[in-house]
């Protein structure tokens, strides 16, 4: 009786949930977001931005523990249910928020919401906030039915054993400092932009304990120093680490790892499919993480007083001061303060705050020229300034940094070119949704581009401050000091030192001593990329390699795309080639030709972008957006022109992603660079 047995399953999905928030009011002292090593998910796993983030999570737990209940003893399969049509009706009274559930203004909107809704009048959740991230293939987890309440954990083979740790992963493939190079011809703003746009179309949020606190999950037994995974919280995945071999760990068997909070996502039946993840930031490149991802945030980011169209500033242009400040990293110097922005992890590096100042400056620039031309009230010259700083963001990205990284064949095959394509470029049956495998894997590419720095170059462009970086993780104070009177400095440092070299290799500052605190805890970010895979059940590489049209390599010596050295490390860390985690595989092919990607990511980037571009009905060169005269006007702002006018910069090469050199890419006056006519805007 299915009646019978679906009250049964909603009973004791009900039931999970209150033990799972049980557990977190028990650990609430543990998670304590002062406690030693918390410090990572204190900023990365912000609070909830919204806060329906904790219901959702709630939610979906509720659903997966229902879920589980039924296939345990319904005996039917997952596609069996989910075609049962007295199950989906008992399932959408239990659950009813399971579709889209926004309707859109019947007249065509003109600008974007702040959380991307509507962009698709069709679809109006698709890329919106606070949303789940899209599949290209099927979660492969590591839990018997697989709906991913273990991480994918176990070898394909016919007797399956544990897969190899993150860590170990990451220590045998992933590092050689001896080797680790500099890219030749990258600057080190490629790696900044790169961080900075991802947090335009992905923020992925944790599970978070009582209160919004930081889920710990290493722990020091009492009578012992060495911290060990805590293994009775289904929250956590904690990285394995065997500090009697590891090279730099010595006093841990543990790097902390908080699971990603869970979300379902629903076609018209309503049952999930299985564990799915969460993005708070709205998908599109629509400048969500310097305008905020939600209407309320974005409210709270603008300064509606003085009619202008202005974004909120404090003394020195800087974004204005978080109400609740991170408090486990922030040190005690005068004038310290966190940066309020459309995003939580401003603060990681200083890097990224920089370009944040950067294109919030760009805004206000906007807003006044604006606002000198023209009598639009405030929410008028705000959504056009908003519009045309968006215009910015997209032709800096790929024009000028996609190209550099996927090479001249996959921009003409994915169709990524900008102004070149006619003005249909919008495409209403192009979903934009971020993909998970695009979060967790293929844009993280991007972190073998660190560098062990994050230094300035002075007003005369002769004297560098050297930071290391491990220094800098989580500290404002590099951004802030002085009225961020370091800002120029370190831009110009970003645009005149090399980024790294882009594969198989990372620095130290982020292997070994990624969010470095002063108990001397840190972290390994390869490895938690791995993990995060995991985490997410991202099937292995080489089922990327098919859906990519790529040969699916049965065996090591199928593996075309890798240098035979690659190839035998790959080997010598995973028992079969199926094995293979996507971002190990991926990371340690050869370039395409002209990028600094393999084929692999090259595809999944290309997905990615292309979606971006022809699934945003407000992509800058559509029709209806902006006329021929203002594409022109807006095309003059490359990065190093948005720089100069922000920056007090002096002189800069043109091409800003590339080291300036005096053959091709010279340093060139900042007014010799041209500026735009507003008056093509009024
Ligand atoms: C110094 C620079 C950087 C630092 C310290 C950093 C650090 C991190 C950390 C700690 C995470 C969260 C990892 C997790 O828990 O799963 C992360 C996520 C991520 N990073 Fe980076 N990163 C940096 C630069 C970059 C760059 C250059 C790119 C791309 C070009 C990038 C792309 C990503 C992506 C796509 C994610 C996933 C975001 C999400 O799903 O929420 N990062 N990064
Ligand atoms: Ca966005």
């Amino acid at each position: 009786n299915i009646t019978a047995i679906f009250s049964e399953a909603r009973e004791f999905g009900k039931q999970q949930l209150k033990e799972q928030i049980q557990t977190r009011l028990d650990r609430a002292d543990d998670d304590k977001d002062e406690t030693e090593g918390s410090c990572r998910q204190a900023v990365y796993a912000m609070k909830p931005q919204t806060p329906s983030g904790q219901e959702d999570e709630y939610d979906a737990v509720e659903q997966l523990e229902t879920l589980r209940y039924l296939l345990e003893r319904s005996e039917k399969s997952l596609s069996a249910i989910r075609a049962d049509s007295e199950i989906n009706s008992l399932w959408s009274q239990a659950f009813p928020s399971c579709l889209c559930s926004v309707t859109c203004p019947s007249s065509e909107t003109q600008y974007r919401t702040a959380d991307g809704t509507c962009n698709n009048l069709a679809n109006p959740c698709w890329g919106k906030s606070s949303s789940p991230q899209a599949r290209l293939l099927p979660s492969k987890y590591g839990d018997d039915l697989g709906l991913g309440s273990a991480p994918r954990n176990a070898t394909s083979g016919q007797t399956p054993v544990e897969l190899p740790s993150a860590r170990r992963i990451s220590s045998a493939l992933f590092r050689d400092f001896s080797k680790k190079d500099e890219d030749t011809k990258l600057s080190f703003e490629v790696m900044s932009w790169g961080q900075f746009i991802d947090h335009d179309m992905v923020f992925t949020p944790v599970s978070k304990g009582a209160g919004g606190n930081s889920i710990a999950c290493c722990v020091a037994p009492v009578n012992s120093t060495i911290r060990a995974a805590v293994t009775d919280r289904v929250e956590c995945a904690a990285i394995a680490v065997d500090f009697t071999t590891d090279p730099h760990f010595n006093n841990t068997e543990c790097l902390d790892f908080v699971r990603s909070a869970p979300t379902t996502s629903t076609d018209s039946s309503c049952i999930p499919l299985g564990r799915e993840q969460m993005n708070l930031a709205t998908s599109f490149i629509d400048g969500s993480m310097v305008y905020g991802a939600t209407a309320a945030r974005q409210l709270s980011l603008r300064d509606t007083e003085k009619n202008k169209g202005l974004m909120l500033v404090s003394p020195g242009n800087l974004p204005p001061p978080l109400e609740t400040p991170v408090s486990c990293r922030l040190t005690s110097e005068e004038g310290n303060f966190c940066l309020k922005t459309g995003d939580g992890r401003t603060q990681v590096v200083p890097n990224l705050a920089n370009d944040h100042v950067l294109i919030l400056r760009l805004h206000n620039l906007f807003a006044n020229q604006l606002a000198q031309r023209t009598s639009w009230t405030d929410e008028k010259l705000f959504q056009e300034a908003r519009k045309m700083t968006i215009a910015v963001l997209q032709q800096i990205t790929y024009a000028e940094y996609l190209p550099l990284i996927l090479g001249p064949n996959l921009m003409n095959e994915y169709k990524l070119k900008v102004w070149e394509s006619s003005h249909n470029i919008y495409n209403s049956a192009i979903n934009p949704t971020v993909f998970n495998n695009f979060a967790v894997a293929a844009f993280r590419f991007g972190h073998s581009q660190i560098t062990d720095f994050q230094n300035n170059l002075n007003n005369y462009y002769n004297h560098t401050t050297v930071n290391k970086i491990e220094d800098t993780f989580l500290r404002p104070i590099f951004t802030v000091r002085n009225k961020g009177e370091d800002l120029d400095k370190h831009a110009r440092w970003k645009v005149t030192s090399h980024s790294g070299e882009a594969g198989r290799l990372f620095p130290k500052g982020v292997l070994d001593l990624l969010f470095l605190d002063s108990l001397g805890h840190s972290l390994d970010l390869p490895a938690i990329n791995i993990q995060r895979g995991r985490d997410h059940g991202i099937p292995p590489y080489v089922e990327f390699r098919g859906v990519c049209g790529l040969n699916v390599p049965a065996s090591f010596s199928d593996l075309t795309n890798h240098a035979s050295a690659n190839r035998a490390l790959l080997a010598s860390i995973y028992g079969d080639v199926a094995d293979i985690d996507l971002f190990a595989g991926a990371m340690t092919e050869e370039y395409v030709p002209g990028g600094k990607v393999g084929p692999t990511f090259g595809c999944l980037l290309g997905i990615q972008f292309q979606a971006l571009k022809h699934g945003d009905r407000f992509w800058f060169e559509s029709s209806n957006v902006f006329n021929t005269d203002q594409i022109i006007e807006l095309k003059k702002m490359t990065l190093s022109k948005v720089m100069c006018l922000n920056y007090n910069m002096c002189n800069l090469q043109l091409r800003a992603f590339e080291i300036p050199n005096f053959i091709n890419n010279r340093p060139t006056a900042c007014s010799n660079m041209p500026d735009m006519n507003y008056d093509v805007f009024k």
